[in-house]
């Protein structure tokens, strides 16, 4: 039902902040079911992803492993490239990408007739948020209201942190020089990533995490791997180590002071990147005095359709606590559109849905389902196959062999869970998604005809390799 109000400030749905659920909420509902929609949206038009996080991360992680192929031009025929890396040119070439994407949000709001407003939003009301922006103030009112504000980066408490002014994933996607030393405080996935594409364009890289193993969250073996890889890419590792304080300033000279495995450690580079994990967008917004509860870590509590505390009001993406993933918010805007057209949710539809990830690091490391480790903890049986990634023949003909892939098998013979860590490992994961998400046997895909070389064809291999059930 679309909105008869004449009060042009009163819409059908609102959405405040522009990421991956909240405009594909406005753009569909806008398109489709003809409703009157707005976003507000205070910095990035269309949110992170496209802005500052996926996507212009990747590009850069592709810039610094076309410099390394180039660096390695022998082993393609070619004489070795020597020349200094010209971030400006990574830089720009960021920026052409990110100026393309901006320019299809733009059209898409147009296109989808959805009033898009710059300015800072916050709740005055239930369903009422007030906008400050560059035109003065408006109070928005909405039949449905979806809070998408995200999350952006934790720098935490440590004396001098703050002060040395850390690079967080935006500043150190605009350097316009290589570091020559950059101390990298977390290692994961934006640690990582960022680590071996900056040792990749020719900075000295040191990486600092407070856990003993890295990505402690996966299995051993698979962390056993990836840290040998950036060992041997020259990334210099610090686990078990605890930094007390921090002296200087990021891109003059920075000085870490800590204790590593219980030994007093000092590091000095040129260049700090925070990468200790993410903070809800949900402070000073007015969300608890509209009635909408956070949760104790601070993320908008909500329910299986993503509703929260205060009905017709909506929580979807980072902000909701969903797992930080641009694909995940992209399910939240399913879950949420499907809710407000009236659909019927089937059981668990938002705890039941398959999360998997891929770090895009070289090689990748891509999963869905359950982990070794984990199934081991839970004491759930299964019977393990486990192939190299040599074993994938075209990882050979593109020289990149490092890595495996295994897969945990149930005794009914459904797939409970899948690990790659490979070149290219993230394409693999749809295959066996799906026959997880369908509950087919792991011989459905042992039995495929895949075409020869593609890396899909591996996973043949893979599951021939299960055992026979005892
Ligand atoms: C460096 C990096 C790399 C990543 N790489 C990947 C990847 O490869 N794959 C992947 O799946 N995920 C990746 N992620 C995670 C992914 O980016 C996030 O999970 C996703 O962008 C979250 O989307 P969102 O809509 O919840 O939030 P956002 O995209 O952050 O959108 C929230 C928007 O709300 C706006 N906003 C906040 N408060 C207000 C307010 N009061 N008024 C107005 N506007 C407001 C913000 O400006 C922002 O534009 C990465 C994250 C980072 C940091
Ligand atoms: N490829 C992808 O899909 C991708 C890429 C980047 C980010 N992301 C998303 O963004 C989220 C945030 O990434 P992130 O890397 O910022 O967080 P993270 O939670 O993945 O890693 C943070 C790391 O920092 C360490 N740490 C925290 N405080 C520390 C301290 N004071 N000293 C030393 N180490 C410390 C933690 O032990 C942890 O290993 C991820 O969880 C992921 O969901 C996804």
């Amino acid at each position: 039902m679309t909105t008869t109000s004449p009060n042009p400030n009163h819409y059908d749905l609102l959405v405040l902040g522009s990421g991956e659920a909240g405009k594909y909420l406005a753009w569909t509902l806008s398109s489709q079911a003809h409703q009157r929609c707005a976003v507000i949206e205070r910095r990035w038009l269309g949110g992170s992803c496209p802005n500052v996080a996926c996507l212009p991360s990747k590009n850069f992680v592709h810039s610094a492993n076309v410099v390394y192929d180039a660096k390695h031009g022998h082993s393609y025929g070619i004489q070795d490239a020597e020349g200094v890396v010209a971030m400006t040119g990574v830089r720009e070439r960021k920026r052409d990408m990110v100026k393309g994407l901006m320019d299809i949000h733009a059209g898409k709001f147009k296109d989808f007739g959805v009033e898009f407003i710059w300015g800072e939003g916050k709740f005055v009301g239930r369903k009422s948020i007030e906008v400050t922006g560059d035109s003065g103030r408006r109070v928005l009112t909405a039949e449905k209201v979806v809070v998408c504000t995200g999350s952006r980066a934790r720098v935490d408490d440590t004396p001098g942190l703050k002060g040395a002014k850390p690079l967080t994933h935006i500043e150190i996607l605009e350097l316009d020089i290589v570091p020559s030393h950059l101390v990298v405080l977390g290692g994961g996935y934006v640690g990582l990533e960022f680590a071996q594409a900056m040792r990749r364009l020719g900075a000295q890289v040191t990486v600092i995490d407070r856990n003993k193993r890295l990505l402690k969250n996966e299995d051993q073996d698979i962390t056993d791997v990836l840290v040998g890889v950036l060992k041997k890419d020259g990334v210099k590792i610090c686990a078990e180590t605890i930094i007390n304080e921090v002296s200087g300033e990021s891109g003059r000279e920075v000085t870490l002071k800590g204790t590593s495995s219980g030994q007093p450690v000092e590091i000095t580079g040129s260049h700090i990147l925070c990468a200790t994990g993410r903070l809800p967008n949900t402070e000073n917004i007015g969300l608890e005095e509209a009635g909408i509860k956070l949760n104790s870590k601070g993320f908008v509590e909500t329910n299986e359709s993503l509703e929260t505390s205060s009905e017709g009001v909506f929580a979807v993406g980072d902000c909701a606590g969903s797992p930080h993933f641009t694909h995940i918010a992209y399910d939240d805007f399913r879950i949420v559109k499907d809710v407000l057209l009236g659909k019927p949710l089937p059981p668990n539809r938002r705890s039941g849905r398959q999360v998997p990830f891929t770090l895009f690091t070289t090689p990748e490391l891509a999963h869905v389902g359950l982990r070794e480790h984990e199934a081991v903890a839970r004491g759930i049986k299964f019977r393990l196959a486990k192939v190299p990634m040599a074993g994938f023949l075209k990882t050979r003909t593109i020289g990149e062999t490092t890595g495996f892939a295994k897969t945990l098998i149930a005794e009914d013979d459904t797939i409970l869970g899948f690990t790659a860590l490979g070149v290219g490992a993230g394409e693999l994961l749809p295959v066996v998604q799906l026959a997880m998400k369908r509950g087919l046997p792991y011989t459905d895909i042992s039995e495929m005809v895949i075409t020869h070389p593609t890396l899909n064809e591996g996973l043949v291999s893979l599951f021939s390799g299960v055992p026979a059930r005892n």
